[in-house]
């Protein structure tokens, strides 16, 4: 068998990439992505979308907030493991993604009182939506503000209830520790935030580039 210092097949950059192609992505997600990219704007990645699908679906998603609507990709992928009566709430600070997020959502056939997305800064928007009430919250917005995200989801959040953070790796700056600009330094702190909090238990998956999940009990 193949052995390595880090167990008997670590996988490969290569390998890692393939596992982000191997669950098919939906065509209106699809072409969401396509768009998303021809204008410029980051998404989620193939595999944290068949992700949040997944999650979604576990925790039989009802009420989602999502932090970062961008171009509709990770909402997709949300609606795809909800419930059939589940309403997401998606707040970003740019109505240009946030237009084609609705755009995305209504070609895919998703009712427009299915969701709500709310332009404004996620940190002013977060605190006049109800304590316990959810049970899913997607952290995709300001890196600088990852820390107060997370404080946040875990007031927003169910007992049983996920916080999912995306793009925990920044491309391997968190883990480079001679690196110290200010969003890897916050990222740590996220870290370190979900790592100690005594309501919550994670786990940091090599999906895209890198996301943590944590169930809050
Ligand atoms: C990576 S994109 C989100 C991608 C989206 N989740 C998807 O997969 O399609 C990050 C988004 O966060 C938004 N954003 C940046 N700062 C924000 C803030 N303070 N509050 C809310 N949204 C913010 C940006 O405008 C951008 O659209």
């Amino acid at each position: 068998m193949n052995q390595s210092p880090q167990g008997p097949t670590a996988p490969t950059p290569e390998l890692w990439a393939w596992t982000e192609t191997f669950v098919p992505e939906p065509p209106h997600a699809a072409e969401a992505r396509a768009s998303a990219e021809q204008a410029g704007e980051l998404t989620v990645s193939r595999g944290g979308a068949a992700l949040l699908t997944l999650l979604a679906r576990t925790v039989s998603a009802r009420a989602v907030v999502e932090i970062g609507s961008g171009a509709g990709v990770s909402a997709l992928a949300l609606f795809a493991g909800m419930v059939p009566n589940g309403i997401l709430t998606s707040v970003d600070t740019e109505a240009e993604p946030q237009a084609d997020a609705r755009r995305t959502l209504l070609t895919a056939g998703i009712p427009s009182n299915r969701f709500r997305l709310i332009s404004g800064r996620a940190l002013d928007v977060l605190p006049r939506l109800s304590d316990g009430g959810y049970d899913l919250v997607l952290i995709n917005g300001d890196k600088l503000e990852y820390v107060e995200y997370i404080a946040q989801a875990q007031r927003l959040l169910r007992s049983g209830g996920l916080v999912v953070v995306e793009s925990v790796l920044l491309g391997g700056r968190t883990a480079d520790a001679s690196n110290e600009d200010d969003e890897t330094i916050v990222i740590r702190e996220a870290l370190e935030a979900v790592a100690e909090a005594e309501d919550l238990t994670y786990s940091l998956l090599p999906v895209g580039d890198g996301v943590l999940v944590a169930v809050k009990h």
